[in-house]
């Protein structure tokens, strides 16, 4: 029996206008578990997550997501941005912006019901943002925006959660919150996948995807964060870094 990939992406190119930013490139990643997209700046992990989000269409190639086409499963995942931007002076609060996930899942012009308001207590609930309600999101901290963000990926209760870099500037507070509402996601039989540029948390993740222009590597965090791979994408600099995540290739004699 084959099993289902979440993604499978078969010579992908992706560009942005006239711009290359991701180059032909074919992977797959797992359905359920937390997937880590790392790689350095401008190495193309946000751009991967427009495409598999169905923002982006490749400009070669074709994307499946759990066996389907990305417009079809476009309903069913929530894309969390790096920074969204809402026009200057818009009154929202931050339950309004929590409330906007739900328009996705029920359709912009029914009315909230009991399940739509659940789901916006429970996501506000999950990552303490209850207190910060009624406030106008341009009145946050980076890091509580961030919270926000991700409540209203939380709240459309889709069964593919992607986030682009959500622990980036947060407190150990506000990460490990996020840490535990993505294994939550995962305890739910939902997939996870993340943007980050930290080694340890790829560490912690179920499988990497490693790009640098193309896919560099794609596998378990043990056969990814190699001293080989990492020096390859980010140079002599990863030697220094502290991440525990470093792993030696095994020596053949031993
Ligand atoms: N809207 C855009 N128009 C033109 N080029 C773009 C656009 N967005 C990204 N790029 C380019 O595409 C490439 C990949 O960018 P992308 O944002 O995917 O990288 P990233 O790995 O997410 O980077 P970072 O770690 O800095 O967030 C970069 O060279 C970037 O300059």
């Amino acid at each position: 029996m084959s099993t289902q990939h979440l993604v499978q992406a078969e010579d992908i190119v992706l560009m942005h206008g006239s711009h290359l930013a991701l180059d032909s490139s074919s992977f797959t990643l797992p359905a359920g578990g937390v997937t880590a997209v790392i790689g350095p700046n401008g190495s193309g992990k946000s751009t991967l997550l427009q495409a598999i989000a169905g923002i982006l269409e490749p400009s070669a190639g074709r994307i499946q997501v759990l066996g389907a086409s990305v417009e079809q499963m476009r309903p069913r995942i929530s894309y969390v941005m790096q920074s969204v931007v809402y026009p200057v002076g818009t009154p929202l609060t931050v339950r309004d912006v929590v409330r906007m996930g739900r328009f996705s899942t029920r359709g912009w012009f029914k009315p909230f019901g009991a399940d739509d308001r659940k789901a916006v207590k429970d996501a506000m609930g999950l990552m303490n943002i209850e207190d910060l309600a009624h406030r106008h999101l341009e009145e946050l901290s980076g890091g509580q925006r961030q919270r926000v963000y991700v409540a209203q990926g939380v709240a459309q209760g889709h069964e593919i959660l992607m986030l682009d870099e959500p622990m980036t500037g947060l407190d150990i507070v506000s990460k490990r919150i996020i840490d535990d509402v993505v294994h939550a996601e995962t305890e739910h039989g939902h997939s996870v996948v993340l943007t980050t540029h930290d080694l340890d948390e790829a560490a912690a993740a179920d499988h990497v995807l490693l790009l640098n222009g193309s896919v560099v590597a794609s596998g378990p965090p043990e056969q990814v964060l190699t001293r080989e791979h990492l020096e390859t994408v980010y140079g002599l600099g990863a030697l220094h870094s502290p991440a525990s995540a470093l792993v030696d290739p095994p020596h053949e004699n031993c």
